[in-house]
């Protein structure tokens, strides 16, 4: 931990700062170093985090001069281990408010039908004097067969001064509540999955600047393994190649879609074609909202989240012209996820939305 004296307390946040900064604990000093050149007058910003107490104003021009382009577009000014999830004191498996995700949600509302319907189960609440018995009841519990394991989220144990109690099924005296799970509800996200969604984006932001330092459009899309699933086996990175393959339909998604057909053709080549959904429970990242005709391969595909950076209001088909996993009569609805930072300026072209 250290505390900023002095000048170094000046320092104003920014989302996109020309200062990083470094703990050095040899010298017990906080090192502040500029990332980019700095103009004249400039403001030097550095950047708190993502949970700020207070309503940021956007301190500096955050222009990337093209000259001293770094591959990025300016996106590597921003220290991964300045993040949330990337501090050592982060618990990977916390869960991050949707507050403070550095994306926006957006979960289709599913058809009315499919909600579960809540039943009510008996419940006790049992006072026990003695803190240490609560193991034998907790055993006792189980082999009087008194406990559901359906329900077993719902135990809880409370210490209020020198009382302590034990709820075995829900009860409405205690400050706990049924949720059931409904389909179509949001998960809810943990600073070591947020670290997996930053990593996917910056692939594809790669990918992105690769193609179009190679003439194609600076489009891309990439599948992860899943969160928590290792194996290189389950990822697919694909790029739009309308250019050089002189083909209005090689649209990054689609493409992607092929790739993730021919890896998954491959792998198992002994398996049934077709008897699995392409992007079952997979998450799809992409530079740019895909169109409407690339939503609905991934919507065909059965992706469970979509991912993009740059929305495309002209042409989009999550949330850009049309909405298509909100449509009626779509038999399958994803989640959109919008992400909110700093997108290099070279990927945003906007004939690209036309
Ligand atoms: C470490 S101080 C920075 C220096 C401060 N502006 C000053 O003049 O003393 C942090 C405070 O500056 C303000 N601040 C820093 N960055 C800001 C930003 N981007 N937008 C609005 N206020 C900001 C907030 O009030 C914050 O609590």
């Amino acid at each position: 931990m250290a505390l900023a004296l002095g000048i170094g307390s000046l320092f104003n946040h920014s989302n996109s700062p020309n200062v990083s900064y470094t703990l050095d604990p040899q010298t017990d000093s906080i090192r502040y170093k500029t990332v980019r050149d700095v103009d004249v007058d400039e403001e030097l910003c550095i950047f708190y985090g993502h949970k700020l107490w207070f309503k940021p104003i956007e301190a500096i021009p955050s222009a990337v001069d093209p000259e001293s382009e770094d591959g990025w577009g300016g996106l590597s000014t921003v220290e991964t281990d300045e993040q949330d999830e990337h501090r050592e004191d982060v618990d990977p498996d916390e869960i991050v408010d949707d507050d403070s995700l550095p994306f926006t949600r957006f979960k289709p509302p599913p058809d009315e039908e499919d909600l579960e319907s809540v039943r009510t189960v008996p419940a006790w609440v049992v006072d026990v004097p003695e803190p240490r018995h609560i193991t034998t009841l907790l055993k006792w519990l189980k082999k009087a067969g008194l406990e559901d394991p359906s329900l077993g989220h719902l135990k809880r144990i409370r210490k209020q001064n020198d009382r302590t109690t034990l709820l075995f099924l829900k009860t409405t005296f205690w400050p706990t509540f049924y949720a059931p799970k409904r389909k179509g509800e949001t998960e809810p996200w943990s600073y070591g999955k947020v670290k997996w969604a930053r990593d996917a984006i910056q692939i594809v932001i790669a990918e992105a600047m690769k193609a179009r330092s190679e003439g194609e459009l600076p489009i891309s899309a990439f599948v992860p393994a899943c969160y928590g699933e290792d194996g290189d086996r389950k990822t697919a990175l694909a790029r739009d190649t309308r250019t050089s393959a002189s083909h209005p339909l090689r649209h990054a998604a689609l493409n992607l879609v092929r790739r993730v057909a021919d890896l998954q053709a491959d792998r198992d080549s002994s398996s049934e074609n077709g008897s699995n959904y392409l992007l079952t429970s997979k998450t799809v990242f992409l530079s740019h909202e895909p169109c409407i005709m690339c939503s609905m391969a991934l919507l065909h595909s059965r992706v469970k989240e979509v991912f993009y950076l740059i929305p495309m209001s002209k042409t989009g088909g999550c949330g850009g012209v049309a909405c298509l996993p909100t449509l009626q009569g779509v038999n399958h609805r994803f989640e959109i996820c919008v992400w909110n930072e700093t997108v290099p300026d070279l990927l945003i072209n906007e004939s690209l939305d036309a």
